[in-house]
């Protein structure tokens, strides 16, 4: 690495040597406000310690987001913009306290790549073996947040996470789509020098099209998870292994190819949980679970408030329940913040129809690409 305000080797052509230098400035530029805006992250820190508010505002969070994903023109892509700014910010957090985070391990699953895109690299991160200990590790305050799949998960389990919520205290903070795509991780770029390949058995199953075409001769061997693949891709140079796209980062290796699933799937959703309810952001969506009555018309009872109060019912879902006189758990998520006078409404007006009703949170409403 050169020493600061070394300038950059000059043996080269005189115009990648002059861009080369504009670079650097910027970089210096970049870097000395980076640490300037930490310095008034740690304020705020301060600040909030006094008030004893807590260190994550994902509202200010996804603010901050959006309004640099409306401002960008671009060539930064914006999920490239995300990931900068998710880091930016993590390590403002960072400098405010230490948070942990649990997630449904082990590393390398696609939970695992959902909280490091939410939460960034500064945040430590601790494994659980099932969705129950994420619940209960936040719970008695031994993480500050869990991060649990809950839609369309290639690592199943995630019908237990709904059910979890009737047991818990727990609210939702913040959801996160994540993209269902694999990588082939080794230690440097080149296809040729890879001589086997490490994967968990669904990755391997769902990559074979791609890896008959472009690593015929390649031995493949099956993995019990993709963290011990990756383990194996860092210790040996000739092999690689495949872990959900973006985990490269992860583990200090290279993406060798990207996208290499036979078949795209749709994004995975995920919640982050945690104790405290998130304020507005402008954008917002409020999910609800409730149990009915085993009478005619009950759901239609129960639905009526929303459409009277035109708010945008963005999901429903059903689950039986284990609540001997209950039949089904209802899960909807509606679009808008329970410090809406409407959603108050509807809440009010909807519960006389049910024989239990929870609110799980509301939380800033974010597409499925970022
Ligand atoms: C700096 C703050 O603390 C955290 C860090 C943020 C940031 O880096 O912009 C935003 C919200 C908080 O999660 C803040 O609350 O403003």
């Amino acid at each position: 690495m050169d020493e600061p305000g070394t300038p950059p080797d000059c043996s080269m052509a005189t115009d990648i040597c002059d861009i080369r230098q504009q670079i650097d400035d910027i970089d210096n530029t970049i870097l000395e406000l980076i640490n300037r805006r930490l310095n008034l992250a740690k304020r705020i820190g301060e600040l909030k310690k006094d008030s004893g508010n807590q260190v994550v505002d994902s509202t200010r969070e996804s603010e901050i987001l959006r309004r640099l994903t409306a401002l960008n023109k671009g060539p930064l892509n914006p999920n490239v913009l995300h990931h900068i700014f998710i880091d930016i910010i993590a390590a403002a957090r960072a400098i405010q306290a230490s948070q942990r985070v649990a997630y449904l391990g082990p590393e390398a699953t696609f939970t695992h790549l959902a909280a490091t895109s939410h939460f960034g690299y500064s945040v430590t991160y601790v494994p659980q073996p099932s969705i129950r200990e994420i619940f209960s590790e936040v719970e008695k305050g031994a993480c500050d947040y869990g991060v649990v799949p809950v839609e369309n998960s290639v690592e199943g389990s995630v019908r237990h996470t709904l059910d979890l919520f009737f047991e818990s205290e727990l609210c939702i903070c913040a959801e996160r789509y994540q993209p269902v795509s694999y990588d082939l991780l080794a230690q440097q770029v080149g296809l040729s020098a890879i001589g086997t390949v490490y994967a968990h058995s669904q990755a391997l199953n769902q990559c074979r099209a791609w890896l008959n075409q472009y690593l015929p001769a390649a031995s493949l061997k099956e993995c019990s998870s993709s963290a011990f693949a990756v383990q194996q891709a860092m210790q040996e140079k000739a092999a690689a292994a495949i872990a959900g796209g973006g985990a490269a980062a992860l583990f200090g290796l290279e993406a060798a190819a990207s996208k290499i699933e036979d078949f795209s799937r749709p994004p995975t959703r995920f919640l982050v949980i945690g104790k405290e309810r998130v304020r507005p952001s402008g954008k917002d969506k409020t999910s609800l679970m409730f149990a009915l009555a085993h009478v005619p018309g009950a759901l239609a009872g129960a639905l009526t408030p929303i459409t009277d109060e035109a708010i945008n019912l963005l999901k429903i879902e059903s689950r039986p329940t284990r609540h001997e006189s209950w039949s089904h758990f209802f899960f909807i998520d509606l679009e808008g913040h329970l410090e809406e006078e409407s959603i108050q409404r509807a809440i009010g007006r909807i519960r006389p129809h049910t024989l239990y009703l929870k609110n799980l949170g509301s939380y800033p409403m974010i597409g499925q690409g970022v």
